[in-house]
């Protein structure tokens, strides 16, 4: 009698799905699978936190202002300690790059090993208080140079990502990750504290119905941004109008754009002339992981996984999504491109 139970006695978790595609790497040490579960780890105990942030007096500001000029959240300091804690326990990290440290962290001699970690402990932290949902992101590298690590190992370009992934503190706990090999999402059963696979290899449409952008700053949008807006909103030729969705949080806006299509936009304005989001820990893991989905990810002039960073809070301007809608947006760039 074959188990007609819906109790999967074979689930795959996504340890044992890095581990399958760890045991495939040549050269395999273990290293990255026991990075990658020590972020889950962190992530599992981050969804608890946010989840019952409301009744134990977690929502609020933590009284400071980083680096980058956000005024940082109680939760944003709870997930970034999290994040560093057990990223160092996992003995196989040697730089860290996180939003919420000025410095990049060395870790301790005794606890290296052969990987940085670029990380944005809480995405979308001006969402925590209404509820709305809010994320972490992640992109992890190999240390190549030669001597003592040092904040120049994080200066790869993201092209170099070894595995790259983000979770979602949404309706569900959901991992969107890459080591590659496509992107696949795995969502937290909180029963059995796993996260399981639930979608393989997911690819965004060719073209969607849906652009997000903060239209609260049109006033400092350029020609050609202005013009594109204007177009999804009267097309010329007689086509449906584009539906417009903005959270606010990035993680939660990229990863409908992954499932749903479309076009994400932060692009640089007047008021953030280099674009607001920060290339090391939020659009180089999500450009990779649009990517693997077979999107498109731009500053609008390059590919955002070719920039070369210089600086640990470099921001670019940054446009993610559908490959029809990211080049029809590149046309309206390149027609006003002096
Ligand atoms: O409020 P704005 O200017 O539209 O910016 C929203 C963006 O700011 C962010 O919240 C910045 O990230 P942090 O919350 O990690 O600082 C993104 O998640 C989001 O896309
Ligand atoms: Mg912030
Ligand atoms: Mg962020
Ligand atoms: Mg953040």
């Amino acid at each position: 009698m074959s188990d007609q139970s819906t109790f999967d006695t074979d689930v795959w978790t996504l340890t044992r799905f890095v581990m399958e595609s760890g045991r495939q790497a040549k050269g395999a040490t273990g290293e990255l699978t026991q990075l990658i579960n020590s972020i889950l780890t962190a992530i599992k105990a981050i969804s608890s936190a946010v989840r019952k942030a409301g009744l134990a007096h977690l929502q609020g500001i933590a009284g400071h202002i980083n680096v980058t000029g956000d005024e940082v959240k109680k939760l944003d300091v709870l997930s970034n300690d999290l994040v560093i804690n057990m990223l160092q326990a996992s003995y196989s990290t040697c730089v860290l790059v996180s939003e919420e440290n000025k410095e990049a962290i060395i870790t301790p001699p005794e606890k290296r090993g052969k990987y940085v970690v670029c990380f944005d402990p809480l995405d979308g932290s001006s969402n925590i208080d209404c509820l709305a949902p809010i994320g972490t992101i992640f992109a992890i590298y190999k240390k190549v140079s030669e001597g003592e690590p040092t904040e120049k190992d994080a200066f790869q370009p993201g092209n170099q990502i070894v595995c790259a992934g983000y979770a979602l503190y949404g309706s569900a706990t959901v991992v969107a990750l890459s080591t590659g090999d496509g992107l696949n999402v795995f969502m937290l059963d909180p029963a059995i504290g796993e996260f399981i696979l639930t979608e393989r290899n997911v690819k965004i449409k060719k073209k969607g119905k849906t652009y997000s952008i903060n239209e609260g700053y049109a006033k400092y949008f350029d020609p050609a941004l202005t013009e594109y807006i204007k177009h999804k909103k009267f097309p010329e030729d007689g086509s449906a109008p584009y539906g417009a969705r903005y959270v606010g949080s990035m993680v939660s806006d990229v990863h409908r754009t992954i499932a749903y299509g479309g076009i994400f936009l932060y692009p640089a304005n007047e008021k953030s002339p280099k674009g607001k989001l920060r290339l090391l820990y939020e659009c180089n893991p999500i450009a990779f992981l649009v990517e693997q989905a077979g999107g498109i990810a731009t500053t609008g002039t390059q590919r955002v996984l070719d920039v070369k960073p210089e600086a640990v809070h470099q921001r670019v301007p940054f446009v993610v999504g559908s490959p029809d809608d990211v080049e029809e947006y590149l046309s309206f760039v390149k027609k006003y491109q002096k």
